[in-house]
């Protein structure tokens, strides 16, 4: 077993500056640790820190203490309070986010934005299309729509272009933010699959899902946020 990601009393506090500098805590302690091949599944009630918990393991929230180490390049590195360069290094060699929401570039095509991040890894721009169009056509957007900008598209197909451009890339770690939110069952079943597919090459996921059908599907280990809440 190859550990990939320990989390170890990691803990934030948001401090509301425009509320007369209001502390907020929201979780504290959290530990837990993921394998290769592994998908733990965070649960707990709305608000319980979840998106929170990923944020912080991708950088997009500061730890106020704690470490959060991640397998990066061979070495277990910490990348909790780490130089922002180190962060984006991590973000483009080890870590991928699949948000619930896509952030495209305006104008930029759906296959362009699905075959980026094999760009930056190095392939030449035909495979890296000819890649994402597989992608794009095994999560059900039809070709017509792949020269178009998915600012226009629906919500669920927007989704699943968020879906192919996380899941393309070969990065050893993946933070899953409710994949399977806006999705009809068809569409679920392929994530399911992808999700599979991942762990049978050795990828460490941490996933949130509210549906408990899928999260029966891929959890191998569910971590409860619950006992990591830090109000007192
Ligand atoms: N940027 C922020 N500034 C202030 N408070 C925040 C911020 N982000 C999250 N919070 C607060 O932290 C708490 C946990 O939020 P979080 O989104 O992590 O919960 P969650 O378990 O993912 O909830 P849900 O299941 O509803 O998405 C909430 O009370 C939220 O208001």
């Amino acid at each position: 077993m190859t550990l990939m990601l320990d989390v170890e009393n990691a803990r934030k506090t948001f401090t509301m500056h425009l509320q007369g500098g209001i502390s907020l805590p929201v979780v504290r302690d959290v530990s837990f640790k993921v394998n290769a091949g592994e998908c733990v599944v965070l649960s707990g009630p709305s608000g319980a820190g979840k998106s929170s918990i990923l944020k912080m393991i991708f950088g997009n929230y500061r730890c106020d203490g704690g470490r959060i180490s991640v397998r990066h390049q061979g070495e277990m590195t910490n990348l909790a309070g780490a130089e922002p360069r180190l962060v984006l290094n991590a973000r483009r060699m080890t870590i991928g986010y699949v948000s619930q929401f896509l952030r495209a570039v305006p104008r930029v095509p759906a296959l362009d934005v699905v075959a980026e991040p094999l760009l930056t890894a190095g392939l030449s721009r035909e495979d890296a299309r000819v890649r994402a169009g597989a992608l794009l056509g095994r999560l059900n957007i039809p070709e017509r729509l792949w020269s178009l900008p998915p600012s226009t598209f629906s919500g669920g197909e927007q989704q699943r272009v968020n879906i192919a451009r996380g899941f393309i890339s070969n990065v050893p770690i993946l933070l899953l933010d409710e994949p399977t939110a806006s999705l009809d069952a068809a569409n679920r079943a392929v994530v399911v699959d992808l999700i599979a597919a991942k762990k049978q090459a050795g990828v460490a996921m941490i996933a949130i899902v509210h549906d408990d059908e899928v999260r029966m599907q891929i959890a191998d280990r569910t971590v409860d946020v619950t006992t990591f809440a830090a109000a007192a």
